[in-house]
């Protein structure tokens, strides 16, 4: 389907049913979970949106949502500074968040964006995220409480994940196999 589009080399590494069958059974977990609680459902962008639509439409809880902005990759395959670029004004006080995020790497990320939502007075946060990637490059000291896929160490794009800011917008998780 993407031909035009697809880097020369370019595989698939998770098919969309495998995503939705994924995205499904992390939903179930966290209506299980989050049944009585008033929650902040804040997806971190640009990586987290696809997943964090198609998450929410499964979700029977009682939840606000918004979005943050943090980036430490841009259009690089490795991980630098981590930049603010948008921090919502939504009140977390006496809030159960909810960080939804793509893929869990080095997990700097998660951990900014968890010490602030505490900061800023939430009752609880926790994060869902698509992707954790196994890898032994070191992780910071924060996981995701929730995770619907599992992947090796590759830099992987689609389904929300950028290559050089493009092919964010892709049906299925791809690599480069000979990256
Ligand atoms: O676990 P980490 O090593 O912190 O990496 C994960 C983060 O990196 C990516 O964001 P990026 O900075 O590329 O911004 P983007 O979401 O706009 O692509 C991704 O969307 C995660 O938010
Ligand atoms: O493998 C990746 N792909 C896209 N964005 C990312 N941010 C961290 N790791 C990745």
């Amino acid at each position: 389907m993407y031909q035009k589009l697809l880097p020369k080399g370019a595989e698939v590494l998770v098919e969309q049913q495998k995503i939705d069958q994924a995205t499904l059974s992390v939903a179930e977990q966290i209506n299980r979970e989050y049944a009585d609680k008033k929650v902040a459902f804040l997806t971190i962008m640009n990586g987290g949106m696809i997943f964090a639509s198609e998450l929410s439409l499964h979700l029977n809880i009682d939840m606000e949502m918004d979005y943050l902005q943090l980036s430490r990759y841009g259009k690089s395959t490795t991980g630098g500074q981590l930049v603010w670029k948008y921090q919502p004004e939504i009140h977390m006080h006496n809030k159960h968040v909810i960080l939804c995020d793509d893929i869990y790497d080095q997990g700097h990320t998660l951990k900014a964006a968890h010490d602030w939502c505490l900061l800023k007075g939430a009752a609880s946060v926790k994060s869902v995220v698509l992707v954790y990637k196994k890898h032994d490059r070191g992780y910071a000291d924060y996981e995701p409480e929730y995770t619907a896929l599992k992947i090796d160490d590759h830099y992987i794009f689609g389904y929300g994940m950028d290559l050089e800011e493009r092919l964010r917008h892709l049906r299925a998780i791809y690599y480069l196999p000979d990256a």
